[in-house]
C-alpha cells in the first residue's frame, strides 16, 4: 500500500471519497487493528469535528485528513505531536506555494497565513481495551477556499485559503507533500526528544513575546508570550508572574 517515490516507508494511505469524520473513521480502523501509520484522506466529510467540540467546514477541495499513529507512548508524549504535525503542515505549505512570507504557527497547532487561519490539527487518542496504544491526528486545510467567516466564532481568527499564497493543490498532492514532511519530525521526535522540535515550533510563532490571552472555558489570562516549556505548555508572564498553560484558546490583541 506505500505510494510514491517520496511517500514514507512503512506508512500506509486510503483515499475515500466521503466519510462521516476522517477521526472517525481512524477509531473504527484502528479498532478493526491497524499496526503501523496509516492516513486516512477523505474528499468530502459529513460530520467534520473541530477543537473544543465545535464543528468543522469543508468546503469541497479543501484537505480533510488523519494519521493513524499506532504508538506506546504516554498521552503527554503524544500530545507532542501537536507541535510535529504543525511544522510538517507548515513545510508542506511552503513546498507547494515556495514561500514562507505570511505563515506563521498559533499555539498549540493551527497554521496561519496573513494572520488569518489556514489550518487546523485535532489531536485524539486512541485506545485498546482501556490503553493507550495509538494518536489520531485529524488535519484539515483550506487548500481551494475558507469557510465564510460566519461559520466560525465571533472572536475566531479569520479563515483563509492557500489560495491567498498563489496556490491550490489537490487534497492527494498536498497528502504527498505532508506525509513525508510528518515522518522527517516524527524521526527526529524519536530520535532526539522534544528540544529541536520546540526551537523550530517557537521560530515560527506567531505574537511570540506579545501580549496575548489564553481563554479555557472559565477563565481567561492575558500576558506576554514568553517561550514554550519543555512539555509543550505556553508559559506567559502576567502581573501575577509567569504561568504556564496546558490547554487554552488564544487570542490576539487587535
Ligand atoms: O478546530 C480545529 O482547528 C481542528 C480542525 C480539525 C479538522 C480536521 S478535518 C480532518 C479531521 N476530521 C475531522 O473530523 N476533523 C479533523
Amino acid at each position: 500500500m506505500d505510494a510514491g517515490p517520496s511517500w514514507p516507508a512503512g506508512h500506509d494511505k486510503i483515499i475515500l471519497a466521503e466519510t462521516d469524520s476522517t477521526l472517525s473513521e481512524a477509531q473504527r480502523r484502528f479498532a478493526g487493528g491497524v499496526t503501523r501509520p496509516l492516513w486516512i484522506l477523505a474528499l468530502h466529510q459529513t460530520a467534520a469535528r473541530g477543537r473544543r467540540g465545535r464543528a468543522w467546514s469543508m468546503p469541497p477541495g479543501n484537505f480533510a485528513a488523519t494519521l493513524v499513529l499506532p504508538t506506546d507512548d504516554t498521552p503527554d508524549r503524544i500530545a507532542l505531536r501537536s507541535f510535529t504535525t504543525a511544522l510538517a503542515l507548515y513545510d508542506a505549505v511552503v513546498a507547494a506555494t515556495g514561500r514562507t512570507e505570511g505563515l506563521s504557527l498559533k499555539w498549540p497547532n493551527d497554521v496561519l497565513l496573513n494572520g488569518g487561519k489556514l489550518a487546523g490539527i485535532l489531536l485524539e487518542t486512541l485506545q485498546i481495551g482501556g490503553r493507550v496504544a495509538g494518536a489520531s491526528i485529524g488535519i484539515g486545510v483550506n487548500l481551494a477556499s475558507a469557510p465564510a467567516p460566519g461559520e466560525v466564532e465571533e472572536r475566531a481568527l479569520r479563515p483563509v485559503a492557500l489560495t491567498e499564497a498563489g496556490a491550490s493543490p489537490a487534497p492527494e498532492d498536498f497528502l504527498d507533500l505532508l506525509a513525508p514532511a510528518f515522518a522527517r519530525y516524527e524521526t527526529q521526535l524519536t530520535t532526539y526528544g522534544f528540544a529541536p522540535i520546540r526551537t523550530e515550533w517557537l521560530n515560527r510563532a506567531a505574537h511570540l513575546g506579545q501580549t496575548i490571552t489564553a481563554r479555557t472555558g472559565t477563565s481567561e489570562t492575558t500576558g506576554t508570550f514568553d517561550t514554550l516549556d519543555d512539555t509543550g505548555q505556553l508559559i506567559l508572564t502576567t502581573d501575577k508572574g509567569r504561568q504556564a498553560i496546558a490547554a487554552a484558546d488564544i487570542y490576539f490583541q487587535t
